[in-house]
């Protein structure tokens, strides 16, 4: 059973066509990755299935749970389970503790951030510790699609895998759709599906996660443009 289903999604972003006849469905319990090169709309993606009000869907749509969620509001979304950790979260004037409380639906405790938890979220926290709030903040919500953009970015090899194992252990069921443009978080979800995305859509999917990497690690993005690998569901 699909948890999201993507049908021919556009995207405009300030008058801009970001997304592009855009397709992807992912099942209960699945994790996904989406790669692709710098500027072809992975974030734009996010904040869709997110609702942020700037991204306006032109055509297509957007099933969650098999309802059509493309004109509900960011706050509903949420509601209905989808959340996110941000590759640039922003700063919140409330300490985490206090956030935690008012969003708490599951506990959690990560070993190691308790002076984090009092201060004020994001404010001058370093890289690695924006990450470390981010997920606290999504484990606590428990939430059933988590998009997980560019999750290995500014985090060092230790934190990394402390970020990864501690994501696997608390969200092990959930359904996690992960944006990276780094192998090494990709040896720790292995994920069930890899997706390139060039120019606003999906043009290639495939269960062989790793063939993907490598290629696109030996050959760049233009060889995906001709690649014979994709596989329809
Ligand atoms: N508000 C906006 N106005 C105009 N163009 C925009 C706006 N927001 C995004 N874009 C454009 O949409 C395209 C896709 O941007 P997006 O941030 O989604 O790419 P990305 O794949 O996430 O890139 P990266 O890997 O560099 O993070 C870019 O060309 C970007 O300039």
């Amino acid at each position: 059973m699909s948890l999201l289903k993507i049908d021919n999604l556009e995207v405009e972003v300030d008058g801009k066509k970001v997304l592009n006849k855009l397709n992807l469905e992912m099942g209960k319990g699945e994790t996904h990755v989406l790669l692709g090169p710098n500027a072809s709309g992975k974030s734009t993606l996010l904040c869709t299935l997110l609702g942020f009000s700037k991204y306006k869907i032109k055509a297509g749509k957007i099933l969650f749970k098999d309802e059509d969620i493309s004109d509900i509001e960011i706050e509903e979304r949420a509601q209905r389970g989808i959340a996110a950790v941000y590759q640039n979260p922003p700063a919140i004037n409330i300490k985490l503790s206090k956030l935690l409380d008012k969003i708490r639906k599951k506990n959690v405790k990560i070993e190691g951030i308790e002076s984090l938890m009092q201060r004020n979220v994001n404010i001058g926290f370093s890289g690695g510790e924006r990450k470390f709030s981010e997920v606290i903040q999504v484990i606590s919500l428990d939430p059933d699609l988590i998009i997980l953009d560019e999750l290995d970015a500014g985090l060092d090899v230790e934190n990394l895998e402390r970020l990864c194992l501690l994501i696997k252990e608390q969200l092990n069921d959930k359904t996690i759709l992960l944006i990276t443009h780094r192998g090494k978080a990709l040896n720790y979800f292995k994920p069930d599906y890899a997706h390139v995305m060039l120019d606003g859509k999906i043009t290639c999917s495939s269960k062989d996660w790793e063939k993907i990497w490598r290629l696109i690690e030996e050959n760049g993005y233009e060889k995906c443009k001709t690649c014979k690998l994709s596989s329809a569901r």
